[in-house]
Parts: structure tokens; C-alpha cells; sequence
């Protein structure tokens, strides 16, 4: 393909929205557990907004060059309702990638969240919005408006690869991102994982949470245990 560094994707095949909501509620580490603890984006990209959000959807990628938007504005007008922007802005830390009313645009057209591997601005009112943003934090500083840039290729956003279409799951915990061909294996197993985790809840409460393995563990590994 030509123009490495400075191309557009327009579109590219979604799952079907009936599969995407099948994340609907399951939180992050329960889909991280069932991908071998993998594929969860790095600590610092974190919700910049309320408690409690919970968002899922296909992603549509953007590459930015450090503290410019240029490419993210045009993502906007070509992202679909139910997708969710993730931004590899390099992980610069130099100037906001977006605010508020970038957020605003964003939620009149139905887009569900932003991710940016770099800091973004306005905190407050997107806070009040409530819109869903994660990010690696928050600078004063405006974001150019020159490129160059690519959008809907695959990037790296918190140390993660994501491509267009893959499933990108947001709540308190940070944020994790589902291969597209992987989504059918890892919800299924996310389900029976959720169960599990509420019997074990369960048996605590009940008294009969079954330690036994603690120390099964230790004794293979060769641990000595001493008063
Ligand atoms: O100036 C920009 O492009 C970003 C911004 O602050 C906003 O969207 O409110
Ligand atoms: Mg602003």
C-alpha cells in the first residue's frame, strides 16, 4: 500500500453488533484471565471520567504524530455509531490529543468512547458529560492540526497491538482489546469464568472455600514453611 505514514482507511468489516454486546458488563480482568492474562493495555490508560464505566466496541485506529489531531478529526467523521477511537499517539505526554468538544462531536454521532495512548484536556467537562475517555492523562496543551498520521491500520495503544474491527472492552480497571477472530472463543469463556468467580463468592460466604491448593502450590515449588 502507498503513503506509509500518511494514509486513511475508510472503513473496514465489523463483527455483528448482536456478538459485540454479548461484552455487555463483563469486566476487564475476567476477559484478560480468559486470554492467558494477556492484552490488557498498560496501567496508565485509564478512565478520565466517573466511576463505574462500563464500554465496549469495535475499534477504529488512528495514528497520530506526537501532540497532533489532525488525523483523530478526520477519524470522527468516519467512525460508525458503536465503534470506539483508539488513539496510538505514541504515548507522548507533550500535548492533548482531544477535549470536550471532540467528546460532544463524538456523542452526537454515536461513537461509544476514545482511547489515547497520550494525554487529552477539558477534563472536567468531559467529566460532567460523561463521556467515555481513557487515557494516559491530562495537559493544558492543544494539539496541532498538521499530520502526518494513519487511520484504520494496526497500532500499538498501552503496549497492546489493535487492529480495526478488533473488541475493545473499558471499565475502572483500564482497558483490554479482543482479537476480532477470537471474540466467539473468549466470550464463551468469559461467561463460564463470571459463573465460577460468583461460586467462589458464594463458598466464602457459606465457609467452604476450598484453600487446599495454596498449599499444594508452595510444596511443588519447594517452599519451606516454619514457625
Ligand atoms: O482543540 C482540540 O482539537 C481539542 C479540544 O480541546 C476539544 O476538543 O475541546
Ligand atoms: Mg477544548
Amino acid at each position: 500500500m502507498m503513503n506509509v505514514g500518511f494514509r486513511i482507511k475508510e472503513d473496514f468489516p465489523r463483527l455483528e453488533d448482536v456478538v459485540v454486546r454479548g461484552f455487555k458488563g463483563i469486566p476487564t480482568p475476567i476477559i484478560g484471565d480468559v486470554m492467558g492474562r494477556q492484552r490488557a493495555m498498560n496501567h496508565f490508560i485509564k478512565s478520565v471520567n466517573h466511576s463505574g464505566t462500563h464500554v465496549f466496541g469495535s475499534a477504529f485506529t488512528v495514528r497520530t504524530h506526537p501532540s497532533d489531531n489532525l488525523l483523530v478529526h478526520k477519524a470522527m467523521d468516519l467512525a460508525k455509531p458503536g465503534d470506539i477511537i483508539v488513539i496510538d499517539a505514541c504515548g507522548d505526554m507533550g500535548n492533548a490529543i482531544l477535549g470536550e468538544i471532540m467528546c460532544h462531536y463524538a456523542k452526537v454521532k454515536g461513537i461509544a468512547g476514545y482511547v489515547v495512548d497520550g494525554p487529552v484536556r477539558d477534563l472536567k467537562g468531559i467529566a460532567d458529560m460523561g463521556f467515555p475517555v481513557f487515557a494516559k492523562g491530562g495537559s493544558p496543551r492543544g494539539p496541532y492540526k498538521e499530520g502526518p498520521g494513519e487511520i484504520n491500520t494496526t497500532i500499538s495503544c498501552g503496549n497492546v497491538p489493535v487492529s480495526p474491527g478488533d473488541i475493545v472492552v473499558g471499565d475502572d480497571d483500564g482497558v483490554i482489546v479482543v482479537p476480532k477472530n477470537d471474540v466467539p472463543e473468549v466470550l464463551q469463556d468469559a461467561a463460564a469464568l463470571a459463573d465460577k468467580e460468583d461460586e467462589i463468592i458464594k463458598s466464602i460466604y457459606d465457609g467452604d472455600w476450598d484453600r487446599a491448593w495454596v498449599d499444594e502450590v508452595l510444596q511443588k515449588k519447594g517452599c519451606v514453611v516454619y514457625e
